[in-house]
């Protein structure tokens, strides 16, 4: 359902050009758990950027669900999001002034749902993170795995098929990772896609069915079930 085509990104231009992916050639099969290891600076956040149409390969093609995603313009992007894609981000991007049910429903502002259901899904996701309990506080309150927590409810309120997670463990202590690694495996037997990007070893043997790419100065190197 996900695949990735000769797919390279550059940056900047001339003496400063800079390589950040080199011909990437991917399948991701819909239900899929692939974990993205590899050090830091070797393309990780980069090709999930591009997966979730954030931004645009320099060349190359990315068709997910049989749609060429890789050159979408940008509201044709954020409708793309919002139909199929969760992404939970490195830094976790919630607006700290907002409560946690307030940054929750973002995906949702634009949906044309009505009032009710908004809140009723972003309830469900909530509980399916286990925040629930902190619906009405600030996010700027929260400890580091709540945020989290909230984090994955914004990325889960529109029930996307496919979820993204950038280095999601990297803010977090070690029960709070593993409690992380619960809940993927719980979205993993729902069906969902799922791509980890991660240098955490703790995802290198998971307890259920996923599959390990190697990424090294933005290629793609070995793979391991
Ligand atoms: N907007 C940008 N402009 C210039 N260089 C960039 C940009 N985004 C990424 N890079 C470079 O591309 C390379 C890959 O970055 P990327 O963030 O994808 O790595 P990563 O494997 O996710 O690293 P980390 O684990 O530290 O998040 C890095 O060398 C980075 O400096």
């Amino acid at each position: 359902m996900i695949k990735i085509e000769g797919v390279s990104k550059t940056f900047g231009e001339g003496k400063e050009l800079f390589a950040a992916l080199k011909s990437i050639d991917l399948e991701v099969k819909e239900g899929e758990c692939v974990i993205l290891s590899g050090i830091s600076g070797s393309g990780k956040s980069t090709l999930l950027s591009l997966i979730a149409a954030l931004d645009r390969p320099s060349s190359g093609k990315i068709v997910v669900d049989g749609e060429l995603i890789s050159k979408l313009p940008d509201l044709h992007a954020s409708a793309y999001r919002a139909k199929i894609i969760g992404v939970v981000f490195q830094h976790f991007n919630l607006l700290e002034s907002l409560s946690v049910e307030e940054n929750v429903i973002i995906p949702l502002i634009n949906s044309g749902l009505d009032m009710p259901t908004i809140h009723l899904m972003a309830e469900q996701a909530m509980q399916r993170a286990l925040i629930q309990h902190k619906s009405s506080q600030d996010v700027s309150s929260l400890s580091g795995g709540e945020k989290q927590r909230c984090a994955i409810a914004r990325a889960l309120v529109h029930d996307p098929k496919i979820i993204l997670c950038d280095e999601p463990t990297a803010n977090l202590d070690r029960e709070n990772s593993l409690k992380f690694i619960e809940m993927i495996q719980r979205l993993h037997e729902t069906g969902k896609t799922i791509i980890v990007a991660t240098h955490d070893p703790l995802f290198d043997k998971l307890p259920f069915e996923s599959r390990i790419i190697h990424m090294e100065d933005g290629a793609i190197g070995s793979s391991s079930e």
